[in-house]
């Protein structure tokens, strides 16, 4: 049966970095024969122009009935003095609680080739490989009340609240991962401040009894900041809630070189999941064929490993990527010296070529001659 992927590319350079990605996965799909189709619809910005709502019914109904989701990034300046229900952003986290993906993934992994792109010294990002599992349906986005209060509004709420269940199924899930990796679980919370995070520590204490080959700390959000610069690679598996998870991955993305690097998966106990970038809309360059698609393909690479199981064809995607960096190609945002500064649609063109020279591509394309 034909697997359906909802394509959602949304404002800036969300739209640019998605259309490139679909482009390298239907080449993929078309090689090794595989029957996926691709159906896109609007959220955002420019769902809030044509529809009046950053998330249309219909927009909403096709990503319940699809496999996947792929999306770009949504916001931008031109919407940004909008009331709270008609923000971009209000899109998404209402499409990713409507599905409920409550576990996001957002690995950071650092490229030889990339280790003068990043501000931090080369023998400090040399070789980390983490991922970071952030809570994504819960927390101070989602919790009640939120809003403007008093007699003329003078007083802002937001509130940041946790259910047990809610806490255990994410850390449960960080515990999976850490098992089959490198065994190493940082646990980040604010337990010296908030009542959630003391909650969160004790359920941590009880998984891992269930996990005892992890081994698991306990660190505060504050030190954690200073850490992944300091010691990125004292880092396997981190855990922790929706918005210290949000801000560290953006920090954590500098040990990559950019924020354009960072790929993430959107995922809930079956397979269904969101794939999108880390990065935003990026306004201040949109339109100018220079953002890095590089986040987007490598978010399209989890896609295929973790909603349809099709591992080689992730592998191909990652090993293009790699190959690509490692030729010296570099977006603007990358830095590279020496190398050749492409756009991002000559980014895009490099993939596919480095797919196409892939000897496992080309085994299946002989095969069929
Ligand atoms: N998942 C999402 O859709 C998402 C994520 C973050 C921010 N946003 C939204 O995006 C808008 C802009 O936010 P922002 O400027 O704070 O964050 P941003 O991530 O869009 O950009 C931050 C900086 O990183 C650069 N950058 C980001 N992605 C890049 C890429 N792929 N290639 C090259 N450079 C890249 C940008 O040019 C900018 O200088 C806001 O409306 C925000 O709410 C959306
Ligand atoms: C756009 C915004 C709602 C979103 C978030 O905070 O989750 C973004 O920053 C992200 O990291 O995906
Ligand atoms: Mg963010």
């Amino acid at each position: 049966m034909t697997k359906r992927i909802a394509v959602l590319p949304g404002d800036g350079i969300g739209k640019e970095v998605a259309k490139g990605t679909v482009q390298i996965l239907e080449a993929v799909f078309e090689c090794f024969h595989h029957d996926y189709s691709f159906e896109e619809a609007l959220i955002g910005g420019a769902a809030i122009d044509a529809e009046g709502t950053p998330l249309p019914e219909k927009t909403l109904k096709l990503c319940l009935e699809s496999d996947a989701v792929l999306l770009g990034a949504v916001g931008g300046p031109k919407w940004d003095q909008n009331p709270p229900e008609l923000r971009p952003e209000k899109g998404l986290l209402g499409l990713r609680k409507a599905l409920g993906l409550f576990a996001n993934l957002r690995p950071v992994t650092t490229y030889p080739s990339l280790l003068h792109a990043s501000p931090l010294k080369k023998e400090v990002v040399d070789g980390v490989d983490m991922l970071i599992v952030r809570e994504l349906t819960g927390g101070i986005y989602f919790g009640n009340p939120s809003g403007r209060r008093g007699e003329q509004n003078e007083v802002a709420v937001d509130t940041l609240e946790y259910s047990k269940s809610e806490i255990e199924r994410i850390v449960d899930k960080a515990f999976q991962f850490a098992r089959n990796r490198r065994k190493k679980l940082t646990s980040v919370d604010k337990a010296n401040v908030l009542e959630s995070s003391r909650m969160w520590r004790e359920i941590v204490n009880k998984t891992v009894e269930k996990y005892p080959d992890v081994q698991v700390e306990h660190m505060l959000v504050d030190s954690a900041a200073m850490q992944l610069i300091a010691r990125p690679n004292h880092f396997d598996v981190i855990v922790t809630e929706n918005m210290f998870g949000d801000i560290l991955s953006d920090e954590a993305s500098m040990i990559t070189g950019s924020l354009g690097m960072l790929p993430s998966a959107s995922l809930r106990e079956d397979n269904v999941g969101l794939y999108e970038p880390v990065h935003g809309s990026a306004p201040d360059i949109a339109g100018q064929d220079k953002a890095n698609p590089l986040g987007m393909i490598l978010s399209a690479a989890m896609m295929l490993r973790y909603s349809f199981q099709l591992e080689k064809e992730a592998s191909i995607l990652e090993e293009a990527v790699a190959k690509v960096l490692k030729a010296g190609y570099y977006t603007d945002d990358l830095r590279v010296q020496g190398g050749k500064r492409v756009g991002t649609k000559e980014m895009i063109e490099k993939v596919l070529d480095a797919i196409n020279e892939n000897q496992a591509i080309s085994g299946i394309l002989t095969a069929y001659i």
